[in-house]
């Protein structure tokens, strides 16, 4: 083994806590942003400012400077009809609008704590119009939630003294106000899941610009020629504008890192800053019955967080019942706890008010399942209606000839962004595979695909060991095509791997399809690749069964064990695909003949170069047709939902007899004493797969015209 227990154990508590320490940060650093959005909305108003649609159209207008210069200079075409984002923009300029305009009739503080309403307008357009179930708990949390409302509400009817001018006219603009941010959240997801946060944010500006110009035209008009501007209001419009570009640019980032319930629990001290703001700034007395409702909105939510499933918060397990962690989640528990949707949008580009995050599962969460419904999930999962993941992804591959099915699927997969292809020695010399890998792009009609060159040799050194009897010398099933026309880029998959994740952290998967050299040089290079990569999915193990290079070791792993075992360890979140479960998805001489026959893309290309790969298998394992190891990996990316997941610590032996073999600890016993599993963070290993559905669901990619 190449890391002693002790090492792992320390260096994983260091990071842990420091862990801790920036969600707690960036918790404080949304809720002062909030805080900073409530305040400035409320001083505009307290400086006589009856403008709330101006207040917003700096916001909107920074949102699409800012993101439209991306989109413009990465030359991005709208994947999204214009027309949707039009419609929640109109929502999401409502909201803002209502929300403005209740500052003038309510306190700062109502507005604050009603903003939470937002949540139970989202669970019941979720619960209506897509069927979302939610536990008991939850919607115990929830119905606490909404007395804590009915309470501020109370306060402000006159039980105490509200604050403000009208404040039940207040309460009820704000309350209106949520319902369109809740429409907003929702429609938000369907367009962040299908081409990402910066065309949604660009767009929303966009057209917030636009109702907000044609609002102002129509209804403020009036209010601000006779709006005097002092410097005052200038400076609190200034206030207003950063602050609300910061809220939409960050939420989504700081849900990523912190997870929903610490973000929401972060949130409520928002409202303690809009207390403070009332009794110091404005000098009013804040109503007895507004902290009780405050109390009782924290002890909804502390409760709603909590039986919300998050992964972000590990927890101790008892002496003698196994780790929870480790266990597989079955259906009907994913079922009856966890809410089937939730809201990148929410997660991605969340208007400023207080969102309902903490019913947004986690990406981790949505590997659980297994053979679901559709399912729609999540903040940084993004399940879509057809259950197809939408994410920037970055091949690393040794193409051979399932590598070369797995790369025409997600060729074929629109929603994808393949940010480019690494590669590796396995199926074929590292060379072999940049040259192959150029020529795929060329023959998928996407030659500007960036292919970058990996590691020549594991990562001891010395000739790699190359299966040609497998896939043919040219590894493409002997066609031997003509050399590519593209050039591979001057970087190293190692270097292009680390630009990417840090061009776009949290957000860029990595499809790992052969000996993970390259990504142990990633890690080895930048120690913050490990928390910048949003996912790594690997093809790689046996996991409790024979292997396929020998029969205590699968070849990708066997191929560098050190560099498997530095990633297994590294802390990324790692989703490890093994051919126990590779070689429950066959395709067969019958389904070849169909991929023949079929309209598909590349159906030729794919059943000519598969002839000899097939032919193998018969000869090697009895089999007629052959395992799709590579593209059930790429399902396990795009398609969680047809598959389990089970947590563990796995780690790779190095040495010896068994050199390669993968051994995974369950978490089935607690061991008397740290071994070489000890401290280290489990991967998600895939334990079951629903191979039928994953076969049409390949099929269907590779017939896909
Ligand atoms: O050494 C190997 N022996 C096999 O039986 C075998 N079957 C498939 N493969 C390739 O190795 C990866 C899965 O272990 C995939 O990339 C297969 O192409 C194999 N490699």
């Amino acid at each position: 083994m190449v890391m002693s227990s002790d090492t792992g154990c320390r260096w994983w508590r260091r990071s842990e806590l420091s862990n801790v320490v920036s969600v707690l940060l960036l918790g404080q650093l949304v809720s002062f942003i909030l805080a900073l959005l409530n305040f400035t909305s409320s001083l505009s108003a307290n400086l006589g400012a009856n403008s709330p649609v101006t207040l917003g159209l700096f916001g909107y207008l920074a949102l699409t400077v800012v993101n439209g210069s991306i989109l413009l200079y990465q030359r991005h075409e709208l994947i999204i009809p214009w027309y949707w984002y039009a419609l929640l923009a109109f929502f999401d300029v409502q909201g803002n609008y209502l929300f403005n305009a209740a500052y003038y009739f309510t306190s700062i503080t109502s507005v604050a704590l009603l903003d939470c309403c937002t949540v139970a307008w989202a669970i019941l357009f979720t619960w209506i119009f897509l069927g979302t179930k939610y536990s008991l708990w939850q919607l115990l949390g929830a119905a606490l939630c909404g007395l804590g409302l009915c309470l501020a509400i109370l306060s402000d009817a006159g039980v105490g003294d509200g604050g403000g001018s009208n404040p039940l006219l207040g309460d009820i603009l704000v309350t209106g106000a949520t319902m369109f941010y809740a429409l907003s959240n929702v429609g938000q997801e369907f367009c962040v899941k299908k081409n990402g946060r910066i065309e949604v944010l660009a767009m929303l500006g966009l057209f917030g610009m636009l109702f907000s110009v044609i609002e102002i035209a129509i209804f403020e008009r009036k209010n601000l020629e006779a709006l005097t501007w002092s410097a005052e209001l200038i400076l609190t419009f200034v206030g207003y504008t950063v602050a609300f570009f910061m809220f939409y640019t960050l939420t989504p980032l700081i849900l990523q890192a912190s997870g929903a319930t610490l973000f929401n629990l972060s949130l409520l001290t928002a409202d303690m800053w809009a207390v403070i703001i009332r009794i110091f700034f404005y000098q009013q007395q804040v109503e007895w019955l507004y902290y009780i409702a405050y109390s009782d909105v924290g002890v909804g939510l502390f409760i709603y967080s909590k039986t919300e499933k998050n992964p972000n918060l590990s927890q101790e397990p008892e002496i003698g019942t196994p780790n929870p962690q480790y266990q597989l989640v079955h259906e009907q528990e994913v079922d009856s706890t966890f809410p089937v949707i939730a809201f990148p949008s929410i997660g991605d580009s969340s208007p400023p008010h207080i969102l309902p995050p903490f019913i947004c599962g986690t990406q981790e969460s949505t590997t659980e399942f297994m053979d679901s419904t559709p399912v729609m999930l999540n903040c940084d999962g993004m399940l879509d209606c057809d259950g197809e993941l939408s994410e920037k992804i970055i091949i690393d591959t040794d193409p051979g000839i399932d590598d070369s099915m797995a790369i025409m699927m997600a060729f074929q997969t629109p929603k994808l962004e393949i940010l480019g292809l690494t590669t590796i020695f396995g199926n074929v010399s590292t060379k072999d595979a940049t040259r192959n890998a150029l020529l795929l792009c060329e023959i998928a009609g996407r030659p500007g695909v960036p292919v970058a060159e990996g590691s020549p040799e594991p990562l001891k050194g010395g000739e790699p060991e190359i299966q040609d009897f497998i896939h043919g010398s040219d590894g493409l099933g002997n066609l031997n095509l003509p050399a590519p026309k593209s050039k591979k880029i001057e970087k190293s998959a190692s270097e292009f791997l680390v630009d990417k994740v840090s061009q776009y952290p949290g957000e860029v998967s990595i499809l790992a399809l052969g000996p993970l050299t390259n990504l142990a040089l990633a890690i080895k290079r930048d120690s913050s690749f490990v928390t910048k990569v949003k996912r790594v999915v690997i093809l790689g193990g046996a996991f409790f069964a024979l292997g396929n290079i020998n029969p205590s070791a699968e070849a990708n792993i066997y191929g560098d064990p050190e560099a498997a075992d530095i990633v297994f360890t590294s802390g990324a979140n790692i989703d490890v695909v093994g051919i126990n479960i590779t070689t429950q998805v066959k395709m067969s001489d019958e389904d070849l003949d169909e991929l023949k026959q079929s309209k598909g893309r590349h159906a030729r290309f794919l059943w000519d170069s598969s002839k000899f790969y097939r032919d193998w298998h018969v000869k090697s394992d009895g089999v007629y047709g052959f395992f799709l190891h590579d593209p059930v990996s790429f399902v396990a990316l795009i398609r969680p939902d047809l598959f389990t997941f089970k947590k563990g610590v796995v780690r790779v032996e190095t040495q010896g007899l068994c050199v390669g073999h993968t051994l995974m600890d369950q978490g089935l016993k607690r061991w008397n004493s740290d071994n070489p599993w000890t401290g280290y963070k489990p991967l998600s290993v895939a334990w079951t797969v629903n191979a039928d559905k994953v076969l049409d669901y390949i099929k269907s990619l590779l017939m896909r015209p």
